[in-house]
């Protein structure tokens, strides 16, 4: 459900950040326009590398961008650092939550780092507990919890003052499929209710499941946004076609490179052909009609729909597949910043 109103709460112009290694200089972020209206669950998608978590750090006010200008929930993040930091929540990489601390304690002294007085954090904290399915294990040390239980806690400190925007880098790297299941479900919740959230993935089903709007960042700069919908219908499905002759084959990729089908992409190996069209499940059946008609009839047909990691290789030449797996091999890194700090 998308509850996006014309208000953005998110504006960035010619956006830019570089960091300094030794004599090289990496610029992570190039110049980012952006406009991210109220309501909407944004999904930031790149390989590893790609300006993703620098972006939201700039946003958060962790770090200051080297050039541009951005605004969160009308704040300045350079002129107005507190009033940003008032408005957001933030929940970094790894964990943030203490371990020797009991998951109440955590979320108090988080409360009271905010300035938030101790009678008013404790509904908003029972409230939290309930909605993150907490409740039960509030007070056992953080280092107990299970992996979700520990990221859950994560998020309930990032709604502690009840932001305008919630920003997640990599909410689920490291989790188990049931517990990243169980944590998409508590953020579409929080996106129902209303709020602005800005998430960042390695996962293409996790967009895909989850977000309006999907952009696609490589090398610092924005080279996709969309609806993940929208940018598959694009690419176009992936109609494959075997044959019984090279021949026939080869006659039948002819006439596709020619014919109404509109292809974006014609390929021939041995006695298969590949055709990459929009709407190819549509047109797979006339296709059929028109080979046989031809006398070069398929003996078999397959129709496949592209995934966002089929987009994503269309744009880069890369698989964001892969970087998901380098990803968690190489487990997720730890922040220590804190947006309440
Ligand atoms: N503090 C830093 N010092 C030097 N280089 C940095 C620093 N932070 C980020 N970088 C570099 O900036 C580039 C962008 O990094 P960033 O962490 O934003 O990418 P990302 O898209 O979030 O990647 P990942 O998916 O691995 O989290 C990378 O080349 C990274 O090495």
């Amino acid at each position: 459900m998308t509850h996006y109103t014309n208000r953005p709460v998110i504006r960035t112009e010619g956006l830019t950040r570089s960091f300094t290694r030794g004599k090289k200089t990496v610029e992570a972020v190039r110049g980012l326009d952006l406009e991210i209206q109220e309501g909407e669950l944004v999904a930031f998608l790149g390989p590893n590398g790609a300006g993703k978590s620098t972006t939201l750090r700039m946003l958060t006010t962790l770090i200051p961008p080297t050039s541009g200008t951005a605004e969160v929930a009308g704040h300045d993040v350079l002129r107005s650092r507190a009033a940003v930091r008032r408005s957001i929540g933030y929940v970094g990489q790894g964990n943030a939550a203490a371990f020797v601390q009991r998951g109440r304690d955590e979320l108090m002294s988080q409360a009271r780092a905010h300035g938030i007085p101790r009678a008013a954090a404790k509904p908003r904290i029972d409230e939290l507990l309930i909605a993150f399915d907490l409740h039960d294990h509030a007070d056992r040390p953080v280092q107990t919890l299970s992996g979700g239980q520990r990221r859950r806690l994560d998020i309930a400190i990032g709604l502690l003052n009840h932001p305008e925007v919630l920003f997640l880098d990599e909410p689920s790297t490291g989790l188990d499929p049931q517990n990243r299941a169980n944590l998409q479900e508590q953020i579409r919740r929080l996106h129902d209710d209303g709020t602005t959230i800005v998430l960042t993935t390695h996962y293409l089903e996790e967009a895909d499941a989850l977000a309006g709007r999907v952009i696609v960042v490589d090398h610092g700069v924005v080279i996709a946004d969309d609806t993940a919908s929208r940018l598959k219908d694009r690419l176009g499905d992936l109609v494959v076609l075997g044959f019984a002759t090279e021949s026939e084959a080869a006659s039948a990729a002819a006439r596709a490179e020619t014919g109404s089908a509109g292809p974006t992409l014609i390929e021939r190996h041995g006695t298969q052909v590949t055709i990459r069209t929009p709407r190819g499940t549509e047109k797979a059946p006339g296709l059929a009609i028109d080979l046989a008609t031809q006398g070069t009839p398929a003996i078999r047909m397959e129709v496949h729909a592209p995934t966002l990691d089929d987009v994503f290789l269309d744009l880069t030449g890369r698989s964001l597949r892969e970087s998901a797996q380098s990803a968690e091999s190489a487990g997720s890194t730890t922040h220590t910043e804190g947006a309440a700090a």
